[in-house]
Parts: structure tokens; sequence; C-alpha cells
């Protein structure tokens, strides 16, 4: 009965949203945008997710159709859709203050402890001092060197469970988002298990394991990403029709266990060693700059900013690493002929008597344009996240009111046949020899957006992708099930913020290296 009435209600939104979007005002190369008649209240919890519930290639057909910016007008705020090189450059970095905001919605307010992380942070000295943190040091370079034996150390202990599993058809993703986790686990907290939690799974006295704290992280991404009714029509959001803001609740009681559980520990631990205490994971760090007594009073790191701050930590880095990657074999699975190009370039590089490191990366090119083009092909963000108009402004011509949302359309940019020939064919040779990087300079590909809230945490995702692909075709030969032809393979996207694929890559490995190497 419970879920008749769940089916029904989805019916009916969906075809509230089919209604809405046949009324979708699309503004020809948006010269007929209004003038401002003075910025009128937007909702306190707004749309975003309908646009991402399109499919990547709908929304790029409608972009080829009617210009680079459209406008796509629902409720009662302008949602802009950027999807050219220029029209990104305009927002990210000509007026990149102006749109250094982000749209309020319920995962933001519910899970994401009234806005207190970085990602849904609103522009305001919170999102200011909790950047600064995260770049000079959390993300640092000299940060980053000091945790690389984590990632050496846990990039090995992969290989070694996937060699275990050689013959054997296996699920790459499951593989890697364990990978992901670890890693991120282990410099935020310093270990990636916690207590084995028995039958009282997430019971008051229990703290998650591994597996549970993936299973949350599982229903935080879902959450963030779920067409939420309320988040439309606002004075729908206390109905909660769909019971998206119950569970979200429900998720951040077990996210406030979870966080007690962490900083209690680290607290002790702190105590304990007084004065010969030493930082030696981000929680640490961030406790350090808590208690600072010379930190700025009124930005003061609270309670429910550290429990922000540690979310950002934990989400941010494993979907998006696990899904380039597991895109990057499914690429190269259907062309053999790459991979041999990289194996013979890693085999020219480093040889087969050791493994690939970090310092190796800059002297592998190939396997830097594979990344790119991955990136190009299939984006993690492929709307970036939601920036939002601060005040009136004029962009290229064009009268944006404030409260507007604006998505860049990186899976657009990526498509475009004028910035790409043949873009929907996998081509790493088209990077070698240019000088496109990925770090926000150059608009026509932005895979960690660009301007003031570029991903912060560009190197480390860079670090985890490349190492753990050259890891990967060093260590394997790879193929499709017998059963499976490569023609069968299927390239299809889930629609949605990001861009998982559909269906999970199934493959056979087999070693290449001598079997000593494989062993912890
Ligand atoms: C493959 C790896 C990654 C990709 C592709 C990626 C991509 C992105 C993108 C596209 C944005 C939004 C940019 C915009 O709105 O203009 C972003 C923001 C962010 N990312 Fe990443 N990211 C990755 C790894 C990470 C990691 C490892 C972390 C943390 C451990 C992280 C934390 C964040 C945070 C906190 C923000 C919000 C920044 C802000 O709003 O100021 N990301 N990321």
């Amino acid at each position: 009965m419970e879920a008749a009435s769940s089916w029904l209600l989805l019916s009916v939104a969906w075809l509230a949203s089919l209604a809405f979007l046949s009324r979708i005002f699309i503004h020809r190369r948006c010269k007929q945008l209004k003038s401002p008649s003075g910025p009128k209240p937007w909702p306190i919890i707004g749309n975003l997710n309908l646009i991402g519930s399109l499919p990547h290639r709908s929304l790029h057909k409608l972009s080829q159709r009617y210009g680079p910016l459209m406008q796509l007008k629902f409720g009662s705020y302008p949602v802009l859709v950027a999807s050219s090189a220029e029209m990104a450059k305009e927002f990210l970095k000509t007026h990149d203050q102006i749109f250094a905001t982000r749209p309020p919605h319920a995962a933001g307010k519910y899970i994401s402890y009234n806005y207190s992380d970085v990602l849904w942070a609103p522009y305001g000295p919170h999102w200011r001092q909790s950047r600064k943190i995260y770049l000079n040091e959390l993300f640092s370079p000299k940060r980053l060197q000091f945790f690389e034996y984590i990632r050496v150390e846990e990039m090995h202990a992969f290989i070694s469970r996937l060699y275990g599993l050689s013959g054997k058809p296996i699920v790459l993703k499951e593989h890697l988002l364990c990978l992901a986790l670890s890693i991120i686990c282990r410099m935020t907290f310093g270990k990636k298990h916690f207590c084995v939690s028995g039958d009282d799974r997430l019971g008051s006295n229990s703290v998650p394991s591994l597996q549970e704290l993936q299973e949350i992280l599982n229903e935080f991404f879902f959450l963030n990403g779920v067409f939420n009714i309320g988040d439309w029509i606002p004075w729908l959001d206390f109905v909660d029709l769909q019971g998206y803001v119950k569970r979200m609740k429900a998720l951040k009681k077990k996210l406030d266990r979870f966080h007690d559980h962490v900083f209690d520990e680290h607290k002790r631990k702190m105590k304990e060693l007084g004065k010969d205490f030493v930082a030696q994971d981000m929680v640490d760090l961030l406790l350090q700059l808590a208690d600072d007594p010379e930190s700025d009073p009124d930005v003061k790191l609270t309670y429910d900013a550290l429990r922000g701050l540690t979310l950002d930590l934990i989400s941010g880095g494993t979907d998006s690493a696990a899904v380039t990657v597991e895109w990057i074999i499914s690429e190269l699975i259907k062309q053999p002929q790459l991979i041999r190009k990289a194996t013979e370039e890693l085999d020219r590089v480093i040889g087969r008597e050791r493994w690939v490191e970090e310092k190796d990366i800059p002297q592998l090119p190939y396997i830097d344009a594979i990344m790119k083009e991955t990136m190009r092909k299939h984006p993690v963000a492929p709307l970036l996240a939601p920036h939002m108009a601060m005040e009136d402004c004029n962009v290229a011509g064009f009268d944006i009111r404030k409260g507007t949302r604006v998505f860049v359309s990186t899976w657009s940019i990526g498509r475009d046949p004028s910035l790409w020939e043949q873009p929907d064919e996998f081509r790493p040779e088209r990077f070698l020899g240019r000088n496109i990087d990925v770090k926000g300079q150059s608009f026509e590909l932005l895979p960690f957006g660009a301007g003031r809230r570029m991903c912060p945490a560009y190197n480390l995702g860079l670090k985890m992708i490349q190492l753990s692909t050259a890891k990967l075709l060093q260590a394997f030969n790879w193929k499709l099930p017998d059963n499976t032809k490569l023609e069968d393979l299927s390239m299809e996207e889930a629609p949605g913020i990001t861009t998982p694929r559909k269906f999970p890559l199934v493959a056979l490995i087999e070693p290449r290296l001598p079997l000593h190497l494989y062993k912890i």
C-alpha cells in the first residue's frame, strides 16, 4: 500500500514536472531575457535537481538548438544553462565574484549541517575561512606529500586484492570505491576501520564499519541528487510528499553519531598526549584550528562546521575518483589498441620490475591524455555544482536577475564540435602536444570547475585518478567476460548530478608483471 502510494506520488511528480517542462521558455540566444524589475524574494529552498534529472544528451541537444545560454523557467526564479567555453568563462572568471554562491536546497539544510560545509555553504565568512583551511592546510602540496605513504599502501593493497581475483569477473567500481574510501578515511580520521558494530548496526552505542560508512555515503549522495518536490515548490517542503526530508533527518542522526565518535576519540588522544601531541590526520588539524586562540572570533570553527567539513572530505573524494577510473577502463577495454599504447609507455618509462609511482606521472603523457579525454567525454560533474547570482548583473549583454541559478554544462562543452573533432569518439591523441589543463585555466575542459568555487581538492583527485589508472594498466591485461562482445558493452550514463556508468563494468583481469610484485 505504502509502495503503491509512493509510486502514485512519484508519477504525479513526474507528470507535474513534464507539464512544467512543456512551459519552458527557452529564449533563443537569450537576447530576450528581460531586464530585472528589482530583485524578487527567492524561496528559502529552491529547485536544484530538476535539471540534473534530464539526460545530459537531451540538454546538450537543446543547447545546440537554442544557443550557448539557455534560460529555463520554472517556478519563481530563472535557471540558466551555460554550454559553451565562452559562456563558462563569463560566469566562472569575468563575473566569478557575483556567481560565487550556491542556491539553498533541502540536502544542504538537513544533511550538511545547515550549510556548514564548503560545498553548499553560501559565499561569506564561513566559506572563505573554510576554503582557506582547505587550500593552505589540508590540500597544500606539502600536506599531500605527507600523506603519500597512505596512497602508496592503499593502492598496493588494492592491486593485491584484485590480483587474488584474476580470471574471475570483477565489478571494478566496487573495488575502486573501496580504494578511494580507504585513502580518504585514513587521511581524514587516521584509520579506515571503525569498530565492527555487530548486531546493533548503527545503534546508539556503535559507529560504522567501512562498509556501513559506504552505505551512509550512498544515502548521502542519493539524497543530494534526488528530485525533491519541496525544493521545487517550497510550500510542499512542509508536507514532504516523497519522504525525502524524513530520510535526510534519519541520515543526519547517523552522521551525528559517527561524528561524535570521531571527534571524541581524537580529543581524547589530544588530551592524553598533551604537549607531545602532533597532528596526524585532517581531523587532528581541524580540531587544532578550532582551538587556536589566535583565530578570528567572528569566524570561529563551530562544532557543526567541523562536522560539515569532515563530510566534505569523505564525500568529495570517493565517488568522483571511482566514477572517472571506471570510465577510463571502460573506454580502453573497448579499444584494445589504446591499452597497448598505454602499456608500451609504462614499460618504456617504468619497466616491468617495479611499480609506477606518483613521481613518474609527469613522464607519462599518454596516461595523462587518457585521463583528460575521459574527463572531457564523461565529466563527473556534468553541470558542475550550481552557482547563483548574488546581485542583478549583465553578462555578455544579457540582464540577469539576483537569485538566478546558473549551471555550467561541462558535458555540452566536452561535446562541442567547434572545439573537438568528432566529439563522440574517445581519442586520447587529441590531447597530445596540446596545452590544455584541467585546473580551471582552459575553459574547454573544466572537470573541477574554475574560479572561486573550483574544487579545492583537485590536486588530490588528480593524484588518485592518475596513479590508479597507471597501476591498473601496468598490473593487468583487461578483457570482457567471455559472454560479452566488445560491441555489446553499454556506454550509457546514468542521468543525474554525476555521471556514473548506467551498468557497472564487469571485467576479467590477468597479471602482466612478475608475481612477487603483487604480494603485500
Ligand atoms: C576526481 C575527483 C574530483 C572531481 C572531478 C571533483 C569535481 C568538483 C567540481 C566540479 C566541483 C564544483 C566546482 C564548481 O561549482 O564550479 C567541486 C567542488 C568541490 N569539491 Fe571536488 N572533485 C573531486 C575530488 C574532490 C576531493 C578528493 C574532495 C575532498 C576530499 C573534493 C571536495 C570538494 C569540495 C569541498 C567542493 C566545493 C568547493 C566550493 O564550493 O567552494 N573534491 N569538485
